[in-house]
């Protein structure tokens, strides 16, 4: 009963709200990030090569994720179908209980994933935009953060799966003719190859389209840019210095430091944390009806 009382509040409302709360903990989880600088060591697998197998010639900070999840996947955290591991070989059986999980997610679609453009997304791209350069030594802390910063963005993106099933429950006449839109041109393609012997290039446009057709369904331009500027606005609230001078300090600059740049998590969102939720989305939808 309460099972169901759970499903039933779900809607695309309900998806929202979690996404908003997720985008508070990103903006934690890169603040505390940025409390260390970049500190190279962490990412450079040679720090390392003097370990004992298998430790040696991993990055540090690639360890400290393989182990944490081991552990966390002990304490039950993979049970849960919110959460999606950076290395699933890795993964031990839980010591707790089963819990009840609301199902939610279609299980056939239920592990579609984005897992490795976030890890490379984050340390090419993201780590370098709002670390400082330099070398404090504080390694496990600094692994530490990224691995709460790494969760923090996967857990948001790869809810696109909770948000594309909301959206495919809400008008699933729309949805599954788009979906099935996909079986058919599958077919065509097959048939177009092996009578045409046309190269792969053909059968890629056909699903390029598919693709498209579902995307356009899924996005609310107006909904992203309120996203982008509410992440951009927290960046601002939670990464200000706090003092208790009422106003009345004669700092000698009245311009505020963030300590992250709320351009940078305005941008974080605007080029992959939404389009990475958004391949999900659609990666999901087109196994809704397998
Ligand atoms: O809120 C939605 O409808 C979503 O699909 C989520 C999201 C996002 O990632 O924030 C993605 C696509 C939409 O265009 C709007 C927002």
């Amino acid at each position: 009963r309460q099972l169901e009382e759970k499903d039933n509040q779900f809607s695309l409302a309900s998806v929202r709200e979690f996404l908003t709360r997720e985008e508070d903990s990103i903006v934690f989880s890169l603040i505390e990030r940025a409390k260390y600088p970049s500190n190279f060591p962490v990412y450079d697998p040679s720090y390392l090569a003097g370990a004992a197998f298998p430790y040696h010639n991993h990055s540090l900070v690639d360890i400290f994720v393989r182990e944490s999840e081991a552990v966390q996947a002990r304490a039950g955290r993979y049970q849960n179908p919110e959460e999606i591991p950076f290395f699933p070989e890795n993964l031990v059986p839980p010591l707790v209980p089963p819990y009840q999980y609301p199902k939610v997610l279609y299980p056939a679609a239920a592990s579609v994933n984005v897992r490795d453009t976030i890890w490379q997304m984050y340390f090419d791209q993201l780590l370098p935009q709002f670390t400082s350069k330099g070398d404090d030594g504080r390694y496990a802390l600094t692994a530490a953060a990224d691995l709460v910063c790494l969760q923090a963005l996967s857990r948001r993106i790869h809810y696109g799966r909770f948000v594309s099933e909301a959206k495919f429950r809400d008008a699933p006449n729309n949805y599954s003719s788009a979906i099935r839109a996909k079986v058919v041109s599958q077919l065509l393609s097959i048939f177009l190859l092996s009578l045409l012997q046309k190269n792969k290039n053909s059968e890629t446009s056909i699903f390029v389209q598919d693709r498209d057709a579902l995307m356009r369904l899924l996005t609310f331009e107006v909904q992203e840019e309120t996203v982008k500027r509410r992440v951009e606005e927290k960046a601002k609230v939670f990464g200000q210095d706090v003092t208790v001078d009422n106003g009345t300090s004669t700092n000698e600059s009245s311009r505020p430091q963030y300590k992250v740049d709320p351009n940078v998590v305005y941008h974080l969102y605007g080029n992959w944390v939404i389009p990475f939720t958004k391949q999900v989305e659609v990666e999901y939808l087109l196994h809704r009806l397998d």
